[in-house]
């Protein structure tokens, strides 16, 4: 089954009550309550490929768990369209229910009251997993997640690291080409975030899986996505690879070299310009809109010198991110120039 998810205009607006200030106000609201328009979502189009990994990126209040609640069936576009696996969500969601696993790392979807294995049990029941599939995939999760010293243990006891790994794992027992993550590692510590990104990619490499990701951790993007989409004030703002992003907003890198020949002619090379010459010390920095990304330069400088030795700086991906953010004010601007 393909894992496609196909969004197109996807817009989502809620109507909600303002209330006035003051207790005459609150009386005023009550017998008259003014109603405003929230647009959390507008007209949002992007793709994922299956197989892929996409990180959807944006500042609190961007819109990013309302789009993902529209995409697991949660809720109702207010208009434009989406198909996950072939399916409309929210108009048959049992059938999209089977097609994907989700997890929303502030809130469990196990019972609080059961062991996380009697949990995994009636998950299976639900989805009508055979047995020995069912232990397949156990033993699997176990092996990369480490259940095992855990799952006899009512759910509210678990730390939220162990808590979240076991969602992991019942989200994805009944083996659905779509997952959905919203924030899964937040508040955890950086071993066992480690572990569930490695599990993550376990996922996608070996198991083909399509991923939607939202998180506030550009670590996590660095090592898991390669493509990024950002969204802002509700609108997609940008939709590029990391490769892109960087080389467009993150003009900041700096190749460091030092020629095996203090004496050799040094010139710039295309998109790379000398920055400094000292000896056989030479900096060179992204010259142009059309820079390649540092690792790029870092092969046509080698190709090009013969070096003894070689450094790199970078602007973190962080920075890069907060530019982006800035710079992209105007999506159309943006649409335009291909980013
Ligand atoms: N049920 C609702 N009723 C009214 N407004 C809502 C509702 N759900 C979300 N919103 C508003 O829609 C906007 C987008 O919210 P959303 O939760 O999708 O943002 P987010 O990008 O996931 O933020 P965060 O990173 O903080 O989780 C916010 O302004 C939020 O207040």
């Amino acid at each position: 089954m393909s894992g496609s998810i196909e969004v197109r205009g996807l817009t989502r607006t809620f109507l909600t009550t303002v209330r006035r200030p003051g207790f005459g106000g609150a009386l005023r609201s009550l017998v008259n309550p003014e109603k405003v328009t929230k647009h959390a979502v507008t007209d949002i189009t992007f793709d994922v490929a299956p197989g892929e990994l996409l990180a959807l990126l944006g500042p609190n209040g961007a819109g990013k768990s309302t789009t993902i609640k529209m995409l697991t069936g949660i809720l109702t576009p207010t208009s434009g369209e989406a198909r996950v696996a072939g399916v409309v969500p929210y108009e048959e969601r049992e059938r999209n229910a089977r097609n994907i696993g989700a997890v929303f790392g502030q809130r469990t979807q196990l019972w609080w009251d059961l062991p996380v294995r009697e949990s995994f049990a009636i998950l299976r029941d639900i989805y009508e997993v055979p047995k020995a599939d069912h232990a397949a995939r156990l033993k699997e999760f176990d092996e990369l997640l480490d259940l095992s010293s855990f799952w006899d243990t009512r759910v509210r006891h678990l730390s939220l690291g162990q808590r979240v790994r076991c969602d992991l794992a019942a989200a994805l027992l009944h083996d659905p080409p779509v997952v959905f993550l919203d924030e899964p590692t937040i508040g955890m510590d950086v071993v066992v975030k480690e572990q569930v990104r490695e599990f993550l990619r376990h996922q996608v490499e070996e198991r083909g899986r399509t991923v939607l990701l939202t998180t506030h951790d550009m670590t996590e993007v660095e090592r898991l996505a390669e493509r990024v989409v950002l969204i802002n004030h509700g609108r997609l703002v940008l939709d590029g690879t990391l490769d892109e992003i960087r080389r467009r907003f993150g003009s900041t890198w700096q190749v460091r070299a030092t020629l095996a020949d203090p004496h050799a002619a040094v010139e710039p090379l295309p998109g790379i310009a000398v920055l400094r010459r000292d000896g056989p010390q030479v900096v060179f920095g992204p010259d142009g809109s059309d820079a390649p990304t540092v690792h790029q330069a870092l092969k046509q400088v080698i190709e090009r010198y013969e070096v003894t030795d070689l450094g790199i700086d970078e602007a973190d991906l962080e920075d890069v991110m907060r530019a982006a953010y800035v710079q992209a004010v105007s999506p159309a601007q943006f649409q335009a120039e291909g980013v």
